[in-house]
């Protein structure tokens, strides 16, 4: 469920009173998603999506994160555009919490993608990094190499073989490969989760790209990284598609060409994408008691994502023509 705050309907219609959308017409409680409650809205001129944001969002990011949706959409990236409200402004506080009404977008995400599907993801994450370079705001990476060492030692040792005997070694891990770490690789605005559920698609059509809360500046080669190791596995984990990996790399290159670093760091860099997985999973699921209204995610998933990248290095990244 992600719908933390009740709103009545007087708070709605209020709410929506600030901006020149039209009258109110229903108001859905959407129930995908875990960080914030969105609701779906219709008035006399469309759909949106109206997100509070309830938990993890600094105030202070919120501008960076919503002029981004606008910058994206208006260099047509498929991406919603943030509505403003009849002063101008991106977001609106209620009761002490802020709220954006975001343009609504078509499409579903998909759940099991098809290599076609795979190959527009890879070619709208290039084309949103181009459009990213000249966004005038910055905003460092919180998620970075630091943080899942400072993550997994929050969980601690006792914490980590709890869930798993296998996961206090995540940690020495960590460290390497946080000293190994490339300082220099090209950099733009990245998305940094663009999860299959980050994307909404129509046929093999990129529809929509959601979700730009852990969006910063960092290597674009990074989030190619974080993109093949959440899109290329299927859900048991048992196998990497290479038809999938091949097609997204494939269809970022068809638009951004891969420097020759950026290639080679790719191994490395999709092992440090999925110790950011295992740290921030981990830590959630010492933090979310057992039969809470949220559902964990496994923190071993990317555990063998990580040994597939160390022991497979550059030939996970070979694309192969769809
Ligand atoms: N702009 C949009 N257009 C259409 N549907 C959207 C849009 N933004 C969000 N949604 C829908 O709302 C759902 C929840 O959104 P989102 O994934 O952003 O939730 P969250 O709680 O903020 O994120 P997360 O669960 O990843 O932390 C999505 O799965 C999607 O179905
Ligand atoms: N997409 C992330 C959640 C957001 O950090 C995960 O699957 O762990």
């Amino acid at each position: 469920m992600a719908v933390y705050t009740d709103l009545g309907a007087a708070a709605m219609e209020r709410l929506l009173g600030e901006y020149d959308v039209g009258a109110l017409r229903s108001a859905k409680g959407i129930a995908e998603g875990v960080s914030n409650s969105n609701w779906l809205i219709e008035t006399a001129q469309g759909r949106f999506i109206l997100t509070m944001y309830e938990r993890r969002i600094e105030l202070g990011d919120l501008p960076y994160f919503l002029d981004l949706l606008d910058h994206l959409s208006a260099h047509d990236c498929p991406v919603p555009r943030t509505i403003h409200t009849k002063r101008g402004d991106s977001f609106v506080m209620v009761d002490g919490k802020a709220a954006a009404l975001i343009e609504y977008l078509p499409g579903i995400s998909p759940d099991r993608p098809s290599a076609e599907q795979a190959h527009n993801v890879g070619g709208a994450l290039a084309r949103m990094h181009l459009a990213g370079r000249d966004f005038e705001k910055t905003r460092p990476n919180t998620l970075g190499p630091q943080s899942w060492i400072d993550m997994l030692e929050e969980c601690g040792v006792g914490g980590l073989s709890e869930i798993d005997p296998a996961l206090p070694k995540m940690l020495t891990v960590a460290r390497q490969t946080a000293e190994r770490w490339p300082p220099d690789l090209p950099q733009s605005v990245i998305h940094s989760d663009l999860f299959p559920d980050n994307v909404l698609m129509l046929g093999e059509r990129v529809s929509g790209m959601i979700d730009f809360y852990f969006a910063c500046n960092d290597a674009m080669a990074y989030d190619l990284a974080v993109t093949h190791a959440a899109w290329s596995f299927d859900a048991s984990d048992t196998a990497f598609d290479p038809a999938i990996g091949g097609a997204l790399v494939e269809g970022y290159e068809a638009h951004r060409p891969l420097a020759n670093a950026e290639r080679k760091a790719l191994p490395l860099l999709a092992q440090g994408a999925c110790l950011r997985f295992i740290a921030s999973r981990a830590l959630d699921w010492i933090e979310t008691p057992p039969g809470a209204l949220v559902m964990r995610k496994d923190p071993m998933q990317f555990v063998r994502r990580l040994k597939f990248y160390a022991e497979r290095g550059e030939k996970a990244f070979t694309p192969s023509p769809i």
